[in-house]
């Protein structure tokens, strides 16, 4: 980040290593690039609350979370993974930062969609794709009439942070995953066990869990 007098660098592999896997350098550059947009073009594009680097390398710690969790599972380049809300792209674009697999990422807001599309560009993403458009239930309302079609029942991974509750969040993902593929869910660390818990990643404040469809 410009002018800033944290290790970033440092940080991210610190965290990754927290979270049980090696953060390749092609992945901390473009978080780097990430955080150099989020700042830049956080109010412009109303964005999120945190415009600040402390505030924004607390999301980004988060979305390292999640891709230790994936890690832990363990993911294929060729699997589909469904972010749903994903407003200024957390976890999404930490994800397709980090991960080759293919994301998904849905927002309805026009604004917030405009730059994530131009994010998954910056970062050299074009595999994976930006759709506006609300998911409700296993229902999906794209914000125009005719707008792309996606699909319930055919993510490998789906998630969504701050959209739902948590609890909700596990039954509507559900529908949105294969058989088998995990619906990840973020929850405060002194949350119980979900039924079909098949992994977690915790740190002090939050809880990593993914939960499979059976
Ligand atoms: C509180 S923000 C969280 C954004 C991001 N996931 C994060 O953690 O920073 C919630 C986002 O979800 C979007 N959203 C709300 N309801 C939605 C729905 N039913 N389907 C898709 N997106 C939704 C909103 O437009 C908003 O950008």
């Amino acid at each position: 980040m410009q002018g800033s007098n944290v290790d970033i660098g440092g940080e991210l592999e610190a965290a990754a290593t927290r979270f049980g896997f090696n953060l390749e350098a092609a992945a901390v550059d473009r978080l780097r690039l990430l955080l150099g947009l989020w700042q830049r073009f956080g109010r412009a594009f109303n964005l999120s609350g945190a415009t600040d680097e402390a505030g924004l390398l607390g999301h980004v710690l988060e979305g390292l979370q999640v891709v230790g969790l994936a890690h832990k599972i363990g993911t294929r380049p060729e699997q589909r993974w469904l972010d749903v809300g994903s407003g200024a792209g957390f976890p999404a674009l930490v994800v397709a930062a980090c991960l080759e697999v293919q994301v998904t990422l849905i927002e309805p807001r026009e604004r917030r969609a405009s730059f994530l599309d131009m994010a998954v560009h910056q970062i050299g993403r074009r595999d994976c794709g930006v759709l506006r458009g609300h998911v409700e239930g296993a229902s999906w309302r794209p914000v125009k009439n005719g707008g792309e079609l996606v699909t319930p029942g055919s993510f490998d991974w789906a998630s969504a942070r701050a959209v739902f509750s948590p609890e909700v969040w596990v039954e509507v993902g559900r529908q949105w995953v294969k058989p088998g593929g995990v619906v990840v869910a973020h929850v405060r660390a002194e949350t119980g066990v979900f039924a079909g818990e098949v992994g977690r990643v915790d740190d002090a404040r939050w809880s990593i869990r993914g939960v499979a469809r059976g």
